[in-house]
């Protein structure tokens, strides 16, 4: 069965994300000290007629980096040109891209944890003083080109900030971490992509929808998209809180937003009554590699108070073992 609250990791290329995607400040929303900052460096540097300093964008997937980064190119009146680490996988590949831009253009790398050593060392002067330094040839006989680039701003994002390297993290300007979204925030983004989609959601039914979205607006995105299907087959020109809630219903999503693999996660730490586990036994207990535990499924339970991460491994709280109502809650492993 697909996963209903999956997180896509290249998104893009979905045609209505693009159609959703906000294009303006007033159309974002959330993220408000994010937002009130990059207005104030997006002004200061407008008015010096710079280009913006390197910016990095980490967090959970979904929650509106990639939008951000075209919000920001539209702000500044610049192009965007838009890659993924992956992507490079030569020297000469960003080569090509640092050469191609012009004077105060944005060059948005996602994934940028997962560039190669080799590659960043070029990024470094890049970054620094707007220049390529490109060896030609090898042994003895090899050359240094030094290329002057124009002054352009690189905007990274990355699900992992920790696996970015110190060298390279250091060279961005701005660091920016994204918070989940709460549900009355995730509430106005449905309503607003509701009217865009041409169907209408009443108030209770956004509401609906957003407690079920795990803090993530493309999860809200989608779940609205699915939801509207069924509204649609029932000839309702409006999304209704009925609608809404049996849809949700019918595509098993939990009332909580958990999705299956959350709820396995949580089973098998309630399981482990209170006794950390490690992440590398969650794996394989799970069948999902430990990235994707780390960088997906943990940072929304921890951030609602489900697990808490520890030196000796991952426990979980009081809340799951009430959610779970489990018998060892009830035995006193907690004692208030
Ligand atoms: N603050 C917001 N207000 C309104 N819509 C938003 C907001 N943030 C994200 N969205 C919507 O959610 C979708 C996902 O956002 P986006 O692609 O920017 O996430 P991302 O952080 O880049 O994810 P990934 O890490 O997977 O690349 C977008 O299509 C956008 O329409
Ligand atoms: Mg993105």
């Amino acid at each position: 069965m697909e996963r209903m609250v999956e997180i896509e990791r290249f998104d893009g290329e979905a045609s209505y994300e693009a159609t959703l995607r906000p294009n303006s400040w007033d159309e974002y929303i959330g993220q408000e000290k994010i937002k009130k900052n990059l207005q104030v460096f997006i002004e200061a540097s407008k008015r010096r007629e710079e280009a913006l300093d390197h910016i990095l964008f980490f967090g959970p997937p979904g929650l509106g980096k990639t939008t951000l980064a075209n919000i920001i190119a539209t702000q500044m009146h610049a192009n965007i040109k838009t890659t993924a680490a992956p992507m490079i996988e030569k020297a000469g590949d960003l080569a090509a891209l640092l050469t191609n831009i012009e004077e105060g253009d944005i060059l948005f790398i996602d994934e940028i944890h997962r560039m190669s050593p080799a590659i960043e060392e070029i990024l470094y002067p890049a970054m620094e003083d707007f220049r390529l330094d490109i060896i030609i040839g090898s042994g003895p006989a090899a050359q240094t080109v030094k290329i002057d680039l124009p002054r352009f701003t690189l905007i990274g994002a990355t699900t992992r900030a920790g696996m970015l390297s110190n060298p390279l993290r250091e060279r961005f300007g701005m660091h920016f971490r994204m918070q989940f979204y709460t549900p009355e925030e995730l509430a106005k983004i449905i309503a607003q992509a509701a009217c865009k989609l041409e169907k209408p959601a009443h108030e209770a039914a956004a509401v609906e929808i957003a407690r079920r979205s795990r803090g993530t607006p493309r999860i809200a995105l989608r779940l609205l998209k699915r939801v509207r299907d069924f509204s649609e087959v029932a000839n309702e020109t409006e999304v209704t809180l009925e609608r809404a809630k049996y849809a949700l219903d019918e595509l098993g999503v939990n009332s909580l937003g958990f999705d299956e693999q959350d709820i396995q996660l949580l089973e098998l730490l309630v399981s482990a009554k209170n006794r950390p586990m490690g992440l590398s036994t969650i794996s394989a207990a799970l069948s999902e590699d430990e990235g994707t535990i780390e960088d997906v499924l943990e940072p929304y339970l921890i951030a609602n108070g489900y697990i808490e991460r520890t030196a000796r491994g991952r426990i979980a709280t009081k809340k799951s073992y009430e959610h779970f109502k489990l018998a060892a809650f009830k035995e006193g492993l907690f004692d208030e």
